[in-house]
């Protein structure tokens, strides 16, 4: 079963090309919350993905609230600097769901409260504000998918 990945309102074309591109390549689906920072016809979304729209998995959902309702089951992980625990510390799972927030604001923290036993943060000196969404979103899946035993790829 595929990994999801779904990004709360993001708002840089090209951090989702890239985050696109990811996706297809590691056989996981790609959840897009609006509203969008872009049209998907965005000239440098699909730049970043290049050619890899193809292999992509897609789904857009109007709020949190659509995502919710039509995921009603998921293991979602959230991930934010407010995280207490490290996201190699997540026990993932086949088919779960990582989620992360815009690239202005992060996660709304109510959501991030309401969450907090299942939000992570990836270590950083203390200084700085955070990673890029789209670094951030590669570092994550690819300790999910090790943790999973790299499943279907080669
Ligand atoms: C550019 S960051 C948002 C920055 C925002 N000012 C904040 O503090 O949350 C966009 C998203 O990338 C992810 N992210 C970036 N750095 C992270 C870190 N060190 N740990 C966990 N998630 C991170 C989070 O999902 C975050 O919502």
């Amino acid at each position: 079963m595929p990994i999801n990945i779904v990004l709360h309102e993001p708002e840089i074309p090209y951090n989702t090309g890239n985050i696109a591109r990811t996706c297809a390549c590691t056989g996981s689906k790609l959840h897009l919350i609006e509203p969008l920072g872009f049209s998907l016809e965005d000239k440098y979304l699909k730049r970043a993905g290049l050619d890899y729209w193809q292999y992509l998995d897609v789904k857009i959902y109007k709020d949190l609230n659509d995502f919710f309702e039509k995921n009603r089951d998921a293991n979602v992980f959230y991930f934010s600097t407010k995280g207490k625990q490290y996201y190699t510390q997540a026990p993932y799972t086949d088919n779960c769901y990582l989620m992360f927030g815009k690239e202005t604001a992060g996660l709304p923290q109510w959501l991030i409260e309401q969450n907090i036993h299942k939000t992570y943060r990836i270590p950083m000196i203390s200084d700085v504000r955070s990673l890029n969404l789209s670094n951030a979103v590669a570092i994550v899946l690819y300790e999910a998918l090790r943790q999973l035993g790299f499943p279907n790829l080669v």
